[in-house]
């Protein structure tokens, strides 16, 4: 298994180029069963939760043909509408594969993503959803089994008010809608910028959708959509993370394509923090200087304070000047980095949804274990700022997620490397 090991201490400076957002090329990728034609989409970043979807739509036999960063694919013939368990349990996003499948084939059978280290992420909205459109599921088995009603070919638009925020569940019923008879309309949308690219490409394929970035969206179905290129978002969140770390170790970076505009809570609280950030032609331009103030937050739905910044930011607060509080709003169990952090020598204590963070002057490196994506960009932020040698396991979580992340900050000075 791979591990991270870091040495801190170490000033970053230079320039990043910022990747495509996984949380965006994960259901275009999707989007493309859609259609029998070929799509095309462009900077589509290079991690393990997209080498898993292209095997997920491949195992459906869909042909993908992966060149860099560029990702055509033809869903012309499908073999099985399938999204099995042992792609799924990888990737939660596989749920993705749903609202297309149904919409084109008229049916599917995704297996159930079940918990994950975050919480239990229930698909229970996903489900009612896609019934409200028309679809009958039952779930056996581990599975979701959906179809159409015997005698119809197409799902059909509805009105559809999930109980909370959900963005995948958004992104599953925009993809359903768009081929469904009739009008849809989505109440309490998720308005995260990955909706509107996901929504901007499905328009891009012929379909009628108004209201993408606010939490009413309309969509009118169309019979069919047609192949198209799509260049996927830059990722806010590795723009994000990117921005913490030097905001963490001081020193002065430029993040190319980074969209200060996708971010601004982040940013406004690291302007708060005595940061330096600004929004320029190439993307953000990001410098910071000794200990920066801690500051309190709470996750919440875009524009709000996104939950997979937390783990990262609360790592300013932990060298920060100061205590802070952070809430987390959104996922039951995200707090799994705070005993990983607490090894360098953090000083946090969690109570329920809160964790209450007392500033430090130092980190002191240590071995430390990776439990979920973002906690482990979190302890890499950590072991750069930490004296002496970090190393992080289980790195796999790492690298659902980020491209090269590694290679990325030994450019910009970090000393890091991957040992195998
Ligand atoms: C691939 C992808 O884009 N993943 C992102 C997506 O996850 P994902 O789309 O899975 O997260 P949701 O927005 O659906 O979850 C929000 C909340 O709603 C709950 N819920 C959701 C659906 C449902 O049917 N029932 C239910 O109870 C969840 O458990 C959670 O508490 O949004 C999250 C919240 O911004 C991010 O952390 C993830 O990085
Ligand atoms: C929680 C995340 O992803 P996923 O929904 O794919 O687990 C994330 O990107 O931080």
């Amino acid at each position: 298994m791979d591990k991270l090991l870091i040495r801190g201490g170490r000033r970053l400076q230079g320039e990043i180029r910022i990747s495509g957002a996984k949380n965006a090329a994960l259901p275009e990728l999707c989007a493309a069963l859609l259609t029998a034609d070929p799509v095309t989409l462009a900077n589509v970043p290079r991690l393990q939760d997209v080498s898993t979807m292209v095997k997920l739509v491949q195992n459906m036999g869909v042909a993908v043909d992966v060149a860099g960063e560029r990702v055509t694919l033809d869903a012309s013939r499908l073999s099985s509408p399938e999204a099995p368990y042992e792609l799924v349990k990888t990737m939660r996003a596989s749920v993705l594969a749903l609202g297309p499948l149904l919409a084109r084939f008229g049916e599917a059978t995704v297996s159930l993503p079940g918990g994950c280290a975050i919480g239990s992420r229930p698909v229970d909205q996903h489900i009612k959803g896609m019934q409200q459109m028309g679809a009958e599921i039952v779930v056996e088995h581990g599975y979701m089994i959906a179809r159409l009603p015997r005698g119809r070919e197409r799902l059909h638009g509805a009105h559809i008010r999930t109980d909370m925020v959900t963005v995948t569940g958004t992104e599953n019923f925009l993809m359903a809608a768009s081929l469904a008879e009739g009008e849809t309309v989505l109440e309490n949308a998720a308005m995260e910028p990955e909706i509107t690219d996901l929504a901007e490409m499905l328009i891009a394929m012929g379909a009628d959708i108004e209201g993408h970035g606010s939490s009413r969206i309309r969509v009118r179905g169309v019979e069919r959509l047609h192949g198209c290129t799509h260049e996927v978002v830059p990722d806010r969140i590795e723009t994000g993370t990117f921005l913490c770390a030097v905001a963490a170790t001081g020193g002065e970076v430029l993040l190319r394509h980074g969209r200060a505009e996708h971010l601004e809570a982040v940013i406004d609280k690291l302007r708060e923090a005595g940061a330096t950030v600004q929004a320029v032609e190439e993307g953000i331009r990001v410098s910071a200087e000794g200990r920066l103030a801690a500051q309190s937050f709470r996750t919440t739905e875009y524009p709000g304070f996104p939950t997979d910044m937390q783990a990262q930011f609360m790592v300013l607060n932990v060298i920060g000047k100061g205590a802070s509080l952070v809430t987390e709003t959104i996922f039951e169990n995200r707090f799994m980095h705070v005993n990983e952090l607490a090894r360098l020598g953090a000083k946090i204590q969690v109570d329920g949804k809160s964790a209450l963070i007392e500033g430090v002057e130092r980190l002191s490196g240590a071995s430390v274990m990776a439990t979920d994506l973002r906690a482990s960009a979190s302890l890499v932020i950590a072991g750069l700022v930490a004296e002496g040698e970090t190393m992080v396991d289980r790195i796999y979580h790492l690298d659902r997620g980020y491209d090269r992340m590694e290679e990325k900050l030994r450019g910009i000075g970090a000393d890091i490397e991957r040992i195998r």
